[in-house]
């Protein structure tokens, strides 16, 4: 358990200051999401637990270890706490090539080269391991950092929109090998995201964030779902609920529907597989029961 309350406060030019006041507890070796508009804290309260701020007062506790606290004066340097983050900016050695940068972050200059060699190639990025990054694009930036995080395998890893950059194709794909890793590895993984599908993808847990707090947490499908109903054509999400549901992404809303009430007349085969695009009519099974 990853046991979070810590308070930041920036003064704001002319304005009010912006306070965070986080308390949350974040179950380690799985996957949470941090979920809110921009602005909210969620950087933040990112750069908070790896160090890379300062809380003004509270606590950080990470598995029984104090990381921080404000009132035994503690405050673990970045190097102890056994993290790996992945910032939108990148934060790569700007005056090195690729390899530099990705040697340079192998624990103890001990390369394992077939990870490596996995990682490199998961990420496709083979071809430019030579180029200085300043010629690389931001979503080969994005990838050389995810990769970079992943080679010193993290026990945490904290991931601030690492695929934002990234084509449709390429986000699927390291999505779901970033899901892989952290059941191999037992990683707790903290993921930032704006993007709904992929956070119900990825996510088992959600924090959802307003005016620099949590105000809900839960599972991602619990948390987004809308009700609807009608014609209705969207991408499945999940297909593991209960009563035979599962959850389609139709534009901007996520939906959970039974199965069972599905006109898949359209659909090639009649199975939901993730990922697969159903059409239909959703139709409640009588009048007085709504599959929602
Ligand atoms: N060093 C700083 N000094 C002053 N204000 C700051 C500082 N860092 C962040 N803020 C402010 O704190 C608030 C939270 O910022 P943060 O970057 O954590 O938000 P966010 O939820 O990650 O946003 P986004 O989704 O846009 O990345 C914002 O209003 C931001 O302007």
């Amino acid at each position: 358990m990853i046991d979070l309350q810590i308070e930041k406060t920036f003064p704001s030019k002319g304005m009010p200051p912006i306070k965070l006041s986080f308390q949350c507890k974040i179950p380690l070796q799985e996957t949470s999401a941090f979920f809110g508009g921009s602005g909210v804290g969620k950087t933040s309260l990112f750069k908070m637990l790896a160090g890379l701020l300062l809380p003004d007062r509270g606590k950080i506790i990470v598995s029984g270890e104090v990381w921080f606290d404000s009132e035994k004066k503690i405050n673990l340097p970045i190097a102890k706490r056994s993290l790996s983050v992945m910032f939108p900016d990148h934060t790569l050695f700007p005056n090195m090539s690729v390899m530099e940068n990705l040697v340079f972050s192998i624990p103890n200059g001990k390369k394992d080269e077939p990870l490596f060699q996995s990682l490199v190639s998961e990420a496709e990025i083979d071809s430019i391991l030579y180029k200085p990054i300043t010629t690389l694009s931001s979503g080969q930036k994005q990838r050389v950092s995810l990769v970079r995080s992943l080679l010193q395998k993290p026990n945490l890893l904290l991931l601030d929109e690492p695929f934002s950059s990234l084509d449709g194709r390429l986000r699927e794909k390291l999505l779901f090998f970033v899901k892989e890793l952290q059941k191999k590895w037992a990683m707790t993984v903290l993921f930032i995201s704006h993007e709904i599908p992929e956070l119900v993808q990825i996510a088992k847990h959600v924090f959802v964030l307003e005016h620099g707090q949590v105000i809900r947490f839960g599972n991602p499908i619990q948390i987004f779902s809308t009700k609807a109903k009608g014609e209705l054509r969207g991408e499945v999400l999940s297909n593991g609920l209960p009563n035979k549901k599962v959850s389609i992404w139709i534009p901007h809303q996520l939906v959970n529907i039974d199965s069972r009430l599905m006109d898949q007349t359209q659909s090639k085969t009649k199975q939901n597989k993730v990922g697969k695009i159903i059409y239909g009519k959703f139709v409640p099974m009588d009048r007085n029961k709504n599959p929602n």
